[in-house]
């Protein structure tokens, strides 16, 4: 290891996407290695709204393997973070700056310590795939960092053991994660289907009902259904092979109805299953059954599916428009219902990719929101009951890319002299 008196610090900084799964990933066959009881497919969302950027650093200096989170200092000795440092260590490959006079081998990559420090742009734990954006960008920065030359692919199969949907975020589009024979797990990876431009008409509206960090973690949630739920075994086994080939077809086909269909029915059957389970897990909450319905009476009025809704482990709701238009239609319904507290400013009740889509919908200001009429298939349920602040804030996004380097130095999250967060 050259330049080792010289304590310099290399590092690395990266972006990556969350996913939100439009056929679900829940229940695993193998706990430790994460392998999954059903393949599941998502869309990547734009990086631009909700994204981890994560910078990695490497120095003869530090004595320690240590990690940051959003500000804070937190424990790497858990078994996920520990099998993904494994497997990407002992992948390293040979590191050289000339200028800096750093010359690492490959066997060096046992012995150094890493700071990792990372920062998501959104809630963590409520819902939001934090998990998955955390991982996929934890592994996509090292093997950089590292040199390891794998494809994207093979570092997806190493994110997968930090958090399972996490291997959908090192691609950027529709991704499916195929859930593999192998017992060593070698074969369940992700794979991309399409890339973000395929069908680029999609925008993405979420309802952040809730920010609070959840109850009953995914893990500990999908680990109670396989022991007790007989409807996630008919779910895997039955179901979802079929969905997954027509999700398949509906994607290629940019075939909205039936993307729609296939999403909607995908998140209610897996909310299904957590009321199947023994206790009973309530991811959903009246606001969220609210939004369903209110979907689905839409859609149903207009004769063919105008919007698809899907919900994670939380009560958010992530709502899939097959247009802009639609988008802005979609929005002037979900303002009319849940309208923000009078202390709210419109900029900060609906964020992201909003000007055009409020823009659609005829809002500029906080009294366009009160003037919005009943929608028109809400007719027969005159006067219409509004539901002022239970919706926390609004996201407009769209799809987006998977997982890129950021080279300008200012977006570093380490300090270049010190190793330690800036
Ligand atoms: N940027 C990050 N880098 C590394 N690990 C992260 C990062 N963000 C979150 N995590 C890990 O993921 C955990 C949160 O995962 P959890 O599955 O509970 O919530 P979530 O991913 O936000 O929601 P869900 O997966 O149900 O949609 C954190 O406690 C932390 O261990
Ligand atoms: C409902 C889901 O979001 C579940 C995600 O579960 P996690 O990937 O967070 O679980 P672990 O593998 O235990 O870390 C559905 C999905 O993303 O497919």
């Amino acid at each position: 290891m050259a330049g080792e008196s010289e304590k310099w610090v290399l590092m690395v900084t990266a972006q990556t996407p969350t996913n939100i799964a439009v056929i679900k990933y829940w229940g695993k066959r193998d706990e430790t290695l994460i392998l999954p009881v059903n393949d599941s497919i998502s869309v990547t969302l734009d990086p631009e709204h909700l994204c981890t950027t994560t910078t990695v650093a490497v120095s003869p200096s530090f004595d320690r393997d240590r990690m940051w989170l959003n500000g804070k200092e937190i424990s790497l000795s858990g078994g996920r973070y520990q099998n993904c440092l494994k497997e990407i260590r002992s992948r390293g490959g040979n590191v050289e700056d000339e200028k800096k006079g750093i010359k690492i081998a490959k066997e060096d990559w046992q012995k150094l310590h890493l700071h990792i420090a990372s920062y998501n742009n959104f809630p963590t734990a409520a819902g939001l795939a934090s998990s998955a954006a955390g991982f996929a960008c934890l592994v996509f920065s090292l093997a950089k960092l590292m040199n390891v030359n794998e494809d994207q692919s093979k570092l997806s199969a190493i994110a997968r053991q930090g958090s399972g949907s996490a291997c959908r975020s090192l691609y950027g589009g529709f991704v499916k994660w195929i859930m593999g024979k192998d017992e060593k797990g070698s074969d369940s990876l992700a794979v991309q289907l399409a890339d973000e431009k395929h069908w680029d008409d999609l925008v993405i509206v979420i309802a952040v009902v809730s920010s609070q960090q959840k109850e009953t973690s995914s893990t500990t949630g999908m680990r109670d259904t396989v022991e007790t739920s007989l409807l996630l075994q008919h779910r895997a086994k039955e179901v979802v092979p079929k969905r997954i080939l027509q999700m398949e077809e509906a994607i290629k086909n940019r075939d909205f109805a039936s993307f729609a269909q296939l999403t909607c029915a995908d998140s209610n059957q897996f909310h299904a299953v957590c009321l199947d389970t023994s206790p009973p897990i309530f991811y959903m909450n009246a606001t969220s059954h609210r939004i369903i319905s209110l979907v689905e009476k839409w859609n149903r009025s207009e004769g063919t599916p105008q919007v698809a809704y899907t919900f994670d482990a939380g009560p958010n709701a992530v709502m899939i428009a097959r247009n802009r238009k639609t988008a802005g239609l979609l929005l002037q319904r979900l303002l009319f219902y849940f309208p923000p507290n009078s202390d709210a400013d419109l900029n900060s009740f609906v964020v992201g990719d909003k000007s055009i889509i409020l823009q659609d919908a005829g809002i500029e200001g906080l009294k366009d929101i009160e003037a919005l009429p009943p929608p028109a298939e809400n007719k027969d349920n005159i006067p219409s009951q509004k539901y002022r602040g239970d919706v926390s804030y609004f996201i407009c996004t769209r799809l987006g890319r998977g997982p890129v380097l950021l080279l300008d130095e200012s977006k570093a999250l380490l300090n270049l002299e010190t190793g330690l967060p800036k």
